[in-house]
């Protein structure tokens, strides 16, 4: 290895915890990697990209896509090195101290220190359990809303008991022509304000029930019906749809944590045990975001960006002991001088040309 392959700090997940990791530790000087599975950053954020999120302080209304534009925008501020479509398979730790990142595609990367954000692992939506349902996905068959536009005046059948079922079934009852929410248990699994706007919005709900076949069109290609059975009877009825959301959750490929020496000690199934400072049991191992769990945690974006403050923060201690517990604010800091001076720059020639 070469000095220049070391790094101070590998985020592993370039979601908005990897991200505003990314942005903290040049703001604190570090060396930074980040380390991302996906061809993309963002997250999780991209599963909902025309969501409206309204729970991130500090932003008015804002679409998932405009959110992950800003994040990357200010995660990649003081130029980290981003690794996109590396799946991180393992963590070791060398003799001298030095974190070894193994990688799906065989290529190894070293960091003083390692912010585990991998949120909840790689995620791949549960499929519809029907045979040759999969030809349908080129079609009207969606595990996930990429656009919103495409319901407009359509008749949609979501499927799924979540959150995200009834956040979807909501979002879309305000363009689709009707919209139908089919789950197998009796009640919804979702927040009081969202289960009760269902029905204000004219969801049509349909507990107990469950898709048992799809009809294609004439043409093969499309989904025409569905056949759904009540559970309580073993009735079926056919529905008529033009798009067919299915939100069964996700799958979570968590192999880093299981395939690493060192050993990250888990709260549950789903979560490492860390401190509210984003230490873990390994030493200069910190997690942040989703995947950490603590007293106090909130499993929200605004809940990522302390975590990840608060693990760079350590991760800096850890190679410079004598380094202050946190950086300077934007506002006092040397490294935004030149930046402010660039803003103001642009800011005082918009309003130039306002007046003129
Ligand atoms: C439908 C939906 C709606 C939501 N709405 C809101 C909302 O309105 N407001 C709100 O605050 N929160 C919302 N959330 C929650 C929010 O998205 C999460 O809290 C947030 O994305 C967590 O960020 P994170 O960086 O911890 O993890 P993630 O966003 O999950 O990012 C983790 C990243 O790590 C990568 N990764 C994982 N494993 C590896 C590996 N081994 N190697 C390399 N990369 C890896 C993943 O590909 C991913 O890009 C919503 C979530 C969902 C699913």
């Amino acid at each position: 290895m070469e000095e220049r392959d070391l790094f101070d700090v590998t985020i592993i997940g370039g979601g908005p915890a990897g991200l505003y990791a990314a942005f903290y530790s040049g703001l604190r000087e570090m060396k930074t990697k980040i380390i991302e599975f996906q061809p993309f950053l963002g997250g999780k954020i991209n599963v909902y990209p025309e969501k409206v999120i309204w729970d991130v302080g500090g932003l008015p209304p804002t679409t998932g896509e405009k959110l992950i534009e800003h994040l990357v925008q200010q995660g990649t501020a003081f130029n980290p090195e981003v690794v996109l479509n590396e799946k991180v398979t393992g963590i070791d730790k060398n003799e001298a101290g030095i974190f070894v990142l193994k990688t799906a595609s065989g290529s190894l990367h070293y960091s003083r220190t390692v912010i585990l954000a991998i949120g909840s692992g790689i995620l791949k939506p549960m499929k519809l359990n029907l045979e040759g349902a999969d030809r349908f996905e080129a079609s009207n068959l969606h595990y996930t809303v990429k656009s919103i536009g495409r319901f407009r005046d359509k008749t949609v059948l979501i499927a799924g008991g979540g959150n995200s079922a009834i956040d979807w079934a909501n979002e879309l009852s305000e363009i689709a022509r009707k919209v139908y929410l089919t789950y197998r248990k009796d009640t919804l699994k979702g927040h009081e304000a969202s289960v009760t706007k269902l029905s204000e919005n004219g969801v049509v709900c349909l507990p107990n029930t469950e898709i048992v076949r799809l009809i294609p069109a004439s043409d093969e290609d499309r989904i025409e019906r569905a056949v759904l059975r009540d559970l309580e009877d073993d009735s079926t009825a056919e529905l008529q749809i033009d798009d067919l959301v299915v939100c069964h959750g996700y799958e979570r490929d968590r192999d880093i944590i299981d395939n690493s020496n060192v050993r990250i000690e888990m709260k549950d199934e789903y979560c490492v045990a860390g401190t509210p400072s984003g230490e873990t049991s390994v030493p200069g191992l910190f997690a942040a975001g989703d995947i950490l769990s603590h007293e106090g945690k909130l499993h929200l974006i605004a809940g990522c960006f302390q975590d990840a403050a608060n693990a760079v923060n350590k991760a800096k201690q850890y190679i410079a002991p004598d380094a202050p517990g946190y950086g300077m604010v934007s506002s006092h800091n040397e490294l935004f001088k030149e930046r402010n001076r660039e803003f103001k720059k642009r800011l005082f020639a918009e309003l130039a040309a306002v007046r003129e």
